[in-house]
C-alpha cells in the first residue's frame, strides 16, 4: 500500500508524515533551509500485520505540481491536507483535481493545525470543505482533525490508515516501476527507486529501461539488490515503494520519467488514445489542437490534444467541462505507457490541471482515428476485464489485431498471455507473420473473417463480370481492391482458407472463382499448342514474342495477342515485356529459388539463384523481381525475401503441370 500526501504549501504534509512514521522526509539542505518540500519524500510505517505502508510526501508549491504528479500516479490512497488557519487554498483545489482526475480510489481529508483555530473557525472550514469536495467523487471521504506537533488526532488517523483495505489491482500484469529517483551508491552501483505500478520483480530478473532512445533498442539491466518498503527483500510487487540496485546501467542512463519493465513489455508510444474527463471547474471546453503537458507515471511530456468523441451528446469536436470523452494525445517525444495507466493533462503554461483519465490504447493509429470502426474498438478497449476487451475487440476489429503487440500494450505478463491465448475461440483466424515482419501472430474474429471472405469473393465476382476475358486479378491486385488496409499476413491466411475450402482457385499469381473457368478461344488454343515445344526448348531463358512468331510461323500481331491472353489465363508467365515462360518451367525456377534461400531470414540470394539456374545475372534478377510482383517473395531494400507461407508455384494451385487448359 502506498499513501501519499496532497495539499497547499505549508499546510503540514511533511509534519504529519513525520508524526505518523517518525521520518523527516525533507532531506535536502535547501528543503531544511527554506522549510518547504522541493522533492518527493519517502517514509514507511509498520502496518501491524508484518507488512509496511509506504508514504510519498509531495511538495505543495504551485511551481512543483509536476513533482506532485510524479508521486501521485503511484498512490493507492491520498491524504488531502487543509490547514485550519489558511483554509482551502489554490493548491488544495489543484491537488484535489489531480487526485480526482487520476481516478484514485481512496482519499482521506485531514484538517491540520487545529491548534490554530477555534470551534467557530473549524465549523466554517468544514462547510468550506464540503463545498470543495462536491463533484470531485470524494464527497464521502473520511475526515480527521489533527495538530501533528502536539500529537493531537494523529493516533485516530493512524488507526484509520491501518484499517484501509489494500487497493485491488488487475492480475496478470508484467512488472513495471515508474522511476522517480536514480542515484549511485558505493558498493551497490546504480539504484533506481519508484512505485511499482504493476506485476512483481525478483532478485536476478532482467528488466528493460523504457522508452528507448530514438532509433535504439531499450537498455537492459539485471536486478542485483532489492528493497521494498525500505526493507531488503527477494521479491517486490505492485503497491510497494521499491529501490532496485541495477547491473548494466550507469546512473546517467536512468532518470525520473523512465520506466523499468519486464522484457515482454517493450514499447514506446507517441500517440495515446485515452478516456478522460475535463475538470468541471474549467471555464472553457477542451478543443482539438490544444497544446498540453501530459503527465504519465513519473514522466511529463508536451503534446497536443485531438478530440475523438465526447460522451456528452452535445458535441464531438470538443469536450465540455465535466464531460468524459475519448481523446488522442499526440506527444512530442515518446513515453512508455500501457492500457489502464493514469494520465493527467495540464495546460501549456503548466499553470492549471485540465483533465485526467486512463490510457485505452498506447499504440493509437495516426489515421482513421475517429471512424465509427475505430470508436467501436475504443468502446471495446474500455471494458474493465482484459478477456472481455479481447473478445469485444475481436468482434469489432475488421482489420484484425496483432496479438503480441496488443498483449504488450495491455501490459500482460508472459503467463497471462498464455492463459488468455488458451481462451481464444478456435474459430478465430490466426495468421503468422513472416520472420522479418513485426509482431504477430495476427488474429481476426470469426464474424470479421466471414464478412471479409464474403466481400473478397464478391469483389472477385465483380472483377470477372467486368473482365470476362481475364482469368482473374493477381492476388496482390485483388487485395488492393478488396481489403487494402488488411494486414498482409491475414490476407494470405484468408486466401489460403478460401483455397482450402474450394471457394477459390489460383493459377500462377491469378485468383479466380471456381466457376470462372478458363475459356480460351480456338485461335489461342492453337497458339498454345504450337508454342509449347519452343517454350520447352527455351527453358530457363524464356522465349521472346517475336522469336515465337517466327518459329511458329504465326503473324506477330496474332502471336502477341494470344500470348497476352495465355499469360492472363495463367498458362504462361510474362517476366518482362514480351518475354514468356511456360508454367512448369516457372515452377522449376521457383523451386530453385526456394532452395537458394539463405539460412538467416528467408533471403533469396541472387547469386545462389543465378548459380543454381545457370542464368546470367540480369535474367536471374528479372525473375526474382517477377517473384516479388506475383507474391512469392517481397522486396526488402536491395534483397528479396521469400514469403514462407506462399503456396505460389508449389504445384498445388498452379494449374496442371502440362500447362494446358483445364
Ligand atoms: N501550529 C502548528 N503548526 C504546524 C502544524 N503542522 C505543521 N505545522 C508547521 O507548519 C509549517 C509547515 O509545515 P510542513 O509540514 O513543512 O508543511 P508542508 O505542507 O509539508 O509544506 P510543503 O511540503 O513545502 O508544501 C512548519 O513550520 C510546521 O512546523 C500544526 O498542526 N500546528
Amino acid at each position: 500500500m502506498i499513501i501519499g500526501t496532497a495539499g497547499h504549501i505549508d499546510h503540514g504534509k511533511t509534519t504529519l508524515v513525520r508524526a505518523l512514521t517518525g521520518v523527516d522526509t525533507d532531506r535536502l539542505p535547501e528543503e531544511k533551509k527554506r522549510g518547504i518540500s522541493i522533492e518527493l519524500g519517502y517514509a514507511f510505517m509498520d502496518d501491524g500485520r508484518g507488512g509496511r505502508i509506504g508514504f510519498v510526501d509531495v511538495p505543495g508549491h504551485e511551481r512543483l505540481v509536476h513533482t506532485m504528479l510524479a508521486g501521485a500516479t503511484g498512490m493507492d490512497h491520498a491524504l488531502l491536507l487543509v490547514a485550519a488557519d489558511d483554509g482551502v487554498m489554490p493548491q488544495t483545489r489543484e491537488h484535489l483535481a489531480v487526485l480526482s482526475l487520476l481516478g484514485l480510489d481512496g482519499l482521506t481529508l485531514v484538517i491540520t493545525k487545529c491548534d490554530r483555530a477555534d470551534a467557530a473557525r473549524l465549523q466554517a472550514l468544514r462547510a468550506e470543505i464540503a463545498e470543495l469536495l462536491a463533484g470531485s467523487g470524494f464527497e464521502q471521504a473520511a475526515q480527521f482533525e489533527v495538530a501533528a506537533p502536539a500529537g493531537l488526532g494523529v493516533e485516530a488517523l493512524r488507526a484509520h490508515l491501518l484499517a484501509l483495505a489494500p487497493a485491488a489491482r488487475p492480475e496478470g500484469r508484467g512488472f513495471r516501476l515508474a522511476v522517480d529517483r536514480a542515484f549511485s551508491l558505493d558498493g551497490v552501483g546504480t539504484v533506481a527507486t519508484g512505485s511499482i505500478h504493476a506485476g512483481q520483480v525478483s532478485l536476478g530478473d532482467e528488466l528493460l529501461l523504457l522508452p528507448p532512445a530514438a532509433g535504439q533498442a531499450p537498455k537492459r539491466a539485471r536486478v542485483r539488490s532489492l528493497h521494498a518498503q525500505n526493507q531488503q527483500v527477494q521479491q517486490a510487487q505492485a503497491g510497494q515503494r521499491c529501490a532496485l540496485g541495477l547491473v548494466g546501467l550507469d546512473k546517467q542512463d536512468v532518470a525520473r520519467g523512465q520506466v523499468l519493465a519486464a522484457p515482454e513489455l517493450a514499447l514506446s508510444s507517441e500517440r495515446l488514445d485515452v478516456r478522460l474527463r475535463l475538470w468541471p471547474a474549467e471555464s472553457k471546453a477542451l478543443r482539438s489542437g490544444t497544446p498540453v503537458h501530459v503527465h504519465l507515471g513519473s514522466a511529463t511530456v508536451m503534446g497536443t490534444v485531438a478530440i475523438l468523441h465526447s460522451e456528452a451528446a452535445s458535441s464531438s469536436d470538443s469536450l465540455a467541462p465535466g464531460a468524459w470523452g475519448w481523446v488522442q494525445l499526440v506527444l512530442r517525444e515518446p513515453v512508455a505507457a500501457w492500457a489502464g495507466d493514469r494520465v493527467v493533462l495540464r495546460d501549456a503554461a503548466a499553470s492549471r490541471t485540465l483533465a485526467g483519465g486512463r490510457v485505452l490504447d498506447p499504440a493509437a493509429p495516426a489515421r482513421y482515428r475517429r471512424t465509427p470502426q475505430r470508436l467501436a474498438e475504443l468502446a471495446a478497449l474500455q471494458l474493465p476485464l482484459v478477456k472481455d476487451r479481447l473478445q469485444a475487440l475481436l468482434a469489432q476489429a475488421t482489420l484484425g489485431l496483432n496479438w503480441g503487440a496488443w498483449a504488450t500494450a495491455q501490459g500482460l505478463s508472459e503467463a497471462a498471455r498464455q492463459d488468455l491465448a488458451l481462451q481464444l475461440p478456435a474459430t478465430v483466424l490466426r495468421a503468422k507473420s513472416a520472420a522479418d515482419e513485426a509482431g504477430g501472430p495476427w488474429l481476426l474474429g470469426e464474424a470479421a473473417a466471414a464478412s471479409l471472405a464474403q466481400h473478397a469473393l464478391a469483389v472477385l465476382a465483380a472483377y470477372h463480370a467486368q473482365s470476362p476475358d481475364e482469368l482473374g486479378p493477381d492476388v496482390a491486385r485483388w487485395r488492393r481492391l478488396a481489403a487494402p488496409r488488411l494486414p498482409e499476413p491475414l490476407w494470405r491466411a484468408l486466401v489460403q482458407g478460401l483455397l482450402a475450402e474450394g471457394k477459390l482457385q489460383q493459377r500462377g499469381a491469378m485468383a479466380h472463382l471456381p466457376a470462372h473457368g478458363l475459356q480460351l478461344n480456338a485461335a489461342d488454343e492453337r497458339v498454345a499448342q504450337r508454342i509449347a515445344p519452343w517454350l520447352d526448348k527455351a527453358g530457363f531463358e524464356g522465349a521472346w514474342a517475336r522469336d515465337l512468331a517466327r518459329d511458329c510461323q504465326t503473324p506477330e500481331p496474332l502471336m502477341r495477342t494470344s500470348l497476352a491472353r495465355l499469360a492472363q489465363s495463367g498458362l504462361l508467365h510474362q517476366v518482362v515485356k514480351d518475354l514468356y515462360y511456360a508454367a512448369p518451367v516457372m515452377t522449376r525456377l521457383a523451386a530453385l529459388a526456394r532452395q537458394s534461400v539463405g539460412a538467416e531470414g528467408q533471403e533469396l540470394k541472387a547469386a545462389a539463384f543465378r548459380d543454381a539456374s545457370g542464368l546470367g545475372r540480369k535474367r536471374a534478377i528479372q525473375i526474382l523481381e517477377y517473384f516479388d510482383r506475383v507474391g512469392l517473395s517481397r522486396r526488402v531494400g536491395d534483397s528479396h525475401k521469400l514469403r514462407p507461407d506462399s503456396l505460389l508455384f508449389s504445384g498445388e494451385n498452379d494449374g496442371d503441370e502440362e500447362g494446358r487448359p483445364a
